[in-house]
């Protein structure tokens, strides 16, 4: 049997397996069998904690959606290891690993968790979008909303800025946005209604997971493409679906996002019955 530990920040869930004895046989078509929601456990990612492999961080994090693609970025995944490798080593910061780049962590006097996401890829090339254009005002319309900004995070995120999140239905819009021509690795795709130079509503339509509760790189490229677009400051609070996140971009070009990180419950599982 496999423990787990079912965690999630702001309501973006995690089935979270720890692999540092490479033990556990993960495959991306057993992360998505366990990701389900009627004949696995049910999750927005499927996080394999491994070893480092080298200086200067506590854990490498892998991230399966769904879809058992992996994804480069999971900033509400990356709090809630951190908050589980503070405990772990009885520290208050700690550096988690990713395909792209090492994440600073630490808990903050609240009891929240903020972690460093590193600085955003601007060029159209690093989103990746299809072709040669400016990343602030993409020549894409989906049904009602067009004109989005792109960036990525270490993955691609596309914002479309609306004017009442409240009348969009923007579930309905996610599919065909995330498949869209200009987006060859498809993306992230977050409807965002700025209701002050320091506050924004949004919500995201996730690549390979469909709509969550909240979306932490979500939240870090849409302050990203809010400041860009002048809508915003270098600060905001975020409110998504599943509570507020409180982001920062850093003069440095650093983006940090902090938020709650919770425990649900442990279990565990074997690969074999979630295949029957
Ligand atoms: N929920 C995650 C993002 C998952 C991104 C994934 N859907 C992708 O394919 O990039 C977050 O808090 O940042």
């Amino acid at each position: 049997m496999i423990p787990f530990r079912k965690m999630h920040g702001l309501g973006n869930d995690f089935v979270v397996v720890d692999d540092r004895q490479k033990t556990l046989g993960v495959t991306p078509a057993r992360a998505a069998a366990a990701a389900d929601r009627h004949r696995g456990i049910g999750c927005d990612q499927f996080i394999v904690l491994e070893q480092p492999g080298g200086e200067g961080a506590d854990v490498f994090m892998r991230i399966y959606n769904p879809d058992g693609s992996e994804a480069e970025a999971c900033g509400n995944a990356t709090r809630c290891i951190a908050h589980l490798m503070m405990e772990e080593a009885g520290r208050e910061s700690v550096v988690v690993r990713t395909v792209r780049g090492d994440l600073p962590c630490q808990r903050l006097p609240d009891g929240t968790v903020s972690a460093d996401m590193g600085p955003p890829s601007l060029e159209w090339q690093d989103v990746p979008l299809a072709s040669a254009m400016d990343t602030t005002h993409l020549p894409m319309t989906v049904g009602a909303v067009a004109d989005p900004a792109a960036c990525s995070m270490g993955n691609p995120h596309v914002t479309f800025f609306v004017g009442d999140l409240d009348r969009l239905d923007w579930q309905a819009l996610g599919p065909e946005a995330e498949h869209h021509p200009l987006l060859p690795a498809r993306a992230n795709i977050g409807f965002a209604q700025v209701i002050d130079t320091d506050h924004i509503r949004l919500a995201i339509w996730e690549r390979g997971a469909g709509p969550t509760l909240a979306c932490g790189s979500g939240a870090c490229a849409t302050l990203v493409n809010a400041h860009r677009r002048g809508l915003t400051g270098r600060r905001a609070r975020i409110d998504l679906p599943g509570g507020t996140l409180t982001l920062e971009w850093r003069l440095d070009g650093h983006v940090l996002m902090a938020g709650p990180v919770a425990t649900a419950f442990t279990g565990e599982f074997d690969w074999d019955a979630l295949a029957a």
